[in-house]
């Protein structure tokens, strides 16, 4: 016997208020579902606004580079897969376990690194999460296999924070490409950090100036080390926090050579007149001596760094370029010979003193040669300047002399390698947090820009000693006998 239909809706009033609640949660269903896909489409209509927009105004090798990191986002679920940067996760998840038919088992997921990306001129930039078994060591040994399908001169991959790696792929060398520096004129956000270039990855590189007393420049002539210095200066000069002095071993005045177009922006200027760079190196000395004994009173603190330099106790920096001319060795037993033998061991006393204990003072020495061995950066200052960095060598041993018996271990990094026009400009230099050696392009500066920043920011330029002076009396303190013995010290 069949059992009697029971209708699913009746005539009655009920009936009808069932089939419009019917109707009405359909229709909202149905609001629902195209307000939904009307929210997606707005997304993607935004996503790709955004998209086609920075392709417009990006340079041409922008362009090209975020056609490639587009090709990299496409493809990377698939190549992660088949390079091994992938892992197997065999334990089902609820979701698996329910949505899976009944008898049969939940299939294992496949997972490959999260990955964000961002390109510049000279390619694409990656940020990966990483994976159980997938860490920084992998991606490190795979490197070359991304290197190959993303069509890469080069594939670094560092870490980036717990859990995180950075991957740089570079389609076009940074170290081959020219770069200019056009100053701004204003006033850099920290005088702490110095800005000098991008390295082989395109990533930026900066010394840290602060509780540096010493950098060491080497490098063959016409290879970069003056634009180097030039471009420092530029930076810096918009900011009262830094005052520069040079003693420039190549011209004998200030008008003459590689400094002519800085000079305003600078409160002192001497030249191969080894008498002269005596008194200078003196007077930095005093002023060395006057900090270091008045820190704690007008600073409250034994290391400037602590607090921070500024307009009134500025970053001093001492430029000694061609530094041989002031520290050579003068033979002979004549009577100038003599002179200048013992200017010249006098000024390595001085230099060494501003090197060892500036430090905490604010003081900093940049001595720049072609060649860093003992006899034109006496070793006892060379080796103690925490900054050494070198442009193209000839040989492996002065190679060694300005950057140490390690750079023997990094083949690809030594100076020796960059002697080619295409190399005038780049460094090799430890970085922190960085193992071996790290080669940095720098920018060139335009000689009008360099003048005009310097005539722009003369107004800026005081001897530190005129500051200090002032520093001391706001306070209470009288610098001429602190000076008067540094001096007689000096
Ligand atoms: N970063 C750079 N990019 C491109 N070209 C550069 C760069 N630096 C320097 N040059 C070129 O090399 C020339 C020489 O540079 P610089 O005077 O800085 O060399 P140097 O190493 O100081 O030489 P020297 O030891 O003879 O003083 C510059 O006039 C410029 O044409």
């Amino acid at each position: 016997m069949s059992a009697p239909l029971v209708p699913l809706a009746g005539n009655g009033p009920l009936a009808t208020s069932t089939l419009e609640t019917a109707e009405l949660v359909s229709e909202t269903g149905r609001q629902v579902v195209f307000g939904l896909a009307g929210v997606c489409l707005l997304a993607l209509v935004v996503w790709a606004l955004v998209w086609i927009v920075r392709y417009v105004r990006a340079d041409p090798l922008t362009r090209v580079s975020i056609r490639q990191e587009v090709r990299i986002r496409q493809g990377w679920a698939r190549l992660a897969k088949m390079t091994g940067l992938s892992v197997i996760d065999r334990t089902p998840t609820l979701l698996d376990s329910l949505s899976t038919p009944q008898g049969q088992e939940p299939k294992p997921r496949e997972h490959v690194p999260k990955i964000t990306t961002k390109s510049d001129q000279f390619g694409v930039i990656v940020h990966a999460k990483l994976l159980p078994n997938v860490g920084l060591e992998e991606f490190q040994k795979k490197a070359r296999f991304l290197a190959a399908a993303w069509k890469c001169v080069r594939v670094s991959v560092l870490a980036d924070g717990p859990g995180r790696v950075v991957i740089r792929a570079v389609r076009s060398d940074p170290l081959t490409v020219p770069a200019t520096f056009k100053p701004s004129g204003k006033p850099p956000a920290s005088v702490e950090s110095w800005p000098l270039g991008v390295d082989e990855y395109a990533a930026e590189v900066a010394i840290r100036l602060a509780n540096i007393p010493g950098v060491s420049v080497a490098g063959l002539p016409g290879y970069g080390k003056t634009m180097m210095i030039n471009g420092l200066i530029c930076q810096f000069a918009p900011s009262a926090a830094v005052q520069f002095a040079v003693a420039d071993g190549k011209v004998s005045t200030a008008d003459e050579g590689d400094y002519a177009d800085v000079t305003d922006r600078l409160f002192a200027f001497v030249g191969d007149d080894l008498t002269e760079a005596n008194a200078l190196f003196k007077d930095m000395v005093a002023l060395r001596r006057a900090r270091t004994s008045l820190i704690k009173r007008v600073r409250r603190t034994a290391n400037i760094w602590k607090v921070g330099v500024d307009k009134d106790w500025p970053l001093v920096v001492l430029i000694i370029d061609e530094a041989q001319t002031f520290f050579r060795d003068h033979k002979g037993n004549d009577r100038e010979s003599k002179r200048l033998a013992a200017l010249a061991a006098d000024n390595a006393r001085l230099v060494e003193d501003l090197v060892k204990k500036g430090r905490s003072a604010g003081m900093l020495v940049i001595l720049a040669t072609q060649k860093a061995t003992g006899d034109a950066i006496p070793t006892f200052i060379r080796d103690v300047c925490p900054v050494g960095m070198s442009f193209a060598q000839k040989t492996a041993d002065a190679a060694v002399a300005a950057l140490g018996e390690d750079i023997r271990n990094w083949p690809e990094a030594n100076p020796v390698s960059l002697q080619d026009p295409a190399y005038v400009g780049v460094a090799s230099m430890v970085t922190q947090g960085r193992e071996g050696f790290t080669r940095v392009r720098m920018p060139l500066v335009d000689e009008a820009d360099a003048a005009r920043i310097a005539q722009q920011t003369a107004n800026l330029a005081v001897h530190p000693t005129e500051l200090l002076r002032k520093l001391a009396a706001r306070t209470g303190v009288s610098l001429d006998s602190v000076l008067d013995m540094g001096r007689d010290a000096a």
